[in-house]
């Protein structure tokens, strides 16, 4: 039997190729014969720079950025021919600014990141969001490419308060002649009841009340930078960098799209028998635009059923039917929490010697 194991990073415990390892090396003590490919996934968020590297090779190289607090941060940029690759949670990611809400926290890293990745002198610049700590709606992205403002555009969401003017011009000179490929993991607007803020403050440390402080300061922003584009989908997508790209002039796809498409799984689908996917917590958040239901969505175009192995799965039988799996199993029920984060990668393998029991002929 044929096996396809292609999930995501279970977010704090295991990356993406971790985590595909430790399917297949569980997966492997029941069924040693069982032929696995391992194909590790991204919607844009962190990985997506591994994942990418992984499949097409390509040249890494290594640069320092100001972090989301201000410290020096390392990063990352893949170069793949006339394309570069960068991924926006290395300069802002949740890991780096921890949930502390994140009101003062920039972006300014992701925008030398890019500056970083047009002095390779590429054609096209692909950038991957998601798992931001931000929420400043790209201001910061902004400033490090040379934007200017009657206000500090990289003191975080807080420093925007009472913008009146922002001057784009030589932002937009720094990127002229290059696309911009935005890689998005949501496509949610820039501010209001789906914004950046209120849907993915909470996850961000941003208290009920804070989340309404935050989204005024991102609704005035969008104003005065451009409400017509604020209300473009995916300018919410990590705390609203894809808002500042979209200004520059960047065009936006679904990342999981992109990195499906980039790693050939739907021929790779096709070779199998069954589909695996998986992801840290399996919730309703899992929907269109995360790696799980983007797989399922690929297998299921293959005709091969699709399952799922998560750290915890916080969904019914139906909706998990609704996000195209066939089961989704948890590590949490099979070894308990205390177990699951001491040993992520051995209790994965358990569970997935388990699953293999079920699937595997
Ligand atoms: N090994 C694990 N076992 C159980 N739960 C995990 C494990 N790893 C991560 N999680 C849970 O998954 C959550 C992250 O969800 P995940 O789907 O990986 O990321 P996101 O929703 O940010 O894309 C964590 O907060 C944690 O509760
Ligand atoms: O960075 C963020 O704000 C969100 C949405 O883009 O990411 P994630 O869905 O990974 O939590």
């Amino acid at each position: 039997m044929r096996v396809l194991v292609a999930p995501d990073k279970f977010a704090g415990t295991l990356t993406a190729v971790e985590a595909a390892e430790a399917v297949a090396a569980g997966w492997h003590r029941h069924a040693p014969d069982d032929e696995i490919d391992l194909a590790p996934m991204s919607d844009g968020g962190p990985g997506f720079v591994d994942v990418l590297h992984a499949t097409l090779g390509g040249e890494l190289l290594a640069v320092t950025v100001t972090g989301p607090t201000g410290a020096p941060t390392p990063a990352t940029l893949l170069v793949v021919d006339d394309t570069a690759y960068v991924e926006s949670a290395q300069a802002c990611g949740l890991h780096l600014t921890g949930a502390q809400g994140g009101e003062q926290a920039t972006t300014r890293g992701v925008g030398e990141l890019l500056a970083a990745a047009i002095g390779t002198g590429v054609r096209r610049v692909v950038v991957g969001l998601g798992g931001s700590g931000t929420s400043d709606g790209g201001a910061g992205l902004l400033a490090g490419l040379g934007a200017t403002a009657d206000v500090p555009l990289d003191e975080g969401p807080a420093g925007l308060d009472g913008i009146g003017t922002i001057d784009l011009a030589a932002a937009r000179e720094r990127v002229a002649g290059v696309e911009v490929v935005v890689a998005s993991d949501v496509d949610n607007p820039l501010s209001g009841l789906f914004g950046a803020a209120k849907v993915f403050g909470p996850q961000k440390g941003l208290t009920e009340e804070r989340l309404v402080v935050v989204d005024a300061w991102l609704e005035r922003f969008a104003e005065v930078a451009g409400r017509r584009t604020a209300l473009e989908p995916g300018a919410g997508a990590a705390g609203g960098l894809g808002f500042a790209l979209l200004l520059l002039g960047g065009t936006r796809t679904p990342g999981i799209g992109l990195v499906t498409d980039a790693v050939g799984l739907p021929a790779r689908a096709r070779a199998a028998d069954l589909v695996v996917t998986g992801e840290g917590a399996f919730d309703f958040s899992s929907r269109a635009g995360k790696v799980p239901a983007g797989v399922a969505a690929v297998a299921e175009q293959a005709v091969r059923p699709c399952v799922a192995l998560a750290g915890a799965v916080l969904v019914g039988a139906r909706e998990m039917r609704a996000l195209g799996m066939e089961s989704a199993y948890s590590v949490v029920d099979l070894v308990g929490e205390e177990r699951a984060f001491a040993d992520p990668a051995g209790s994965l393998a358990d569970l997935a010697e388990r699953v293999a029991r079920t699937w595997s002929r």
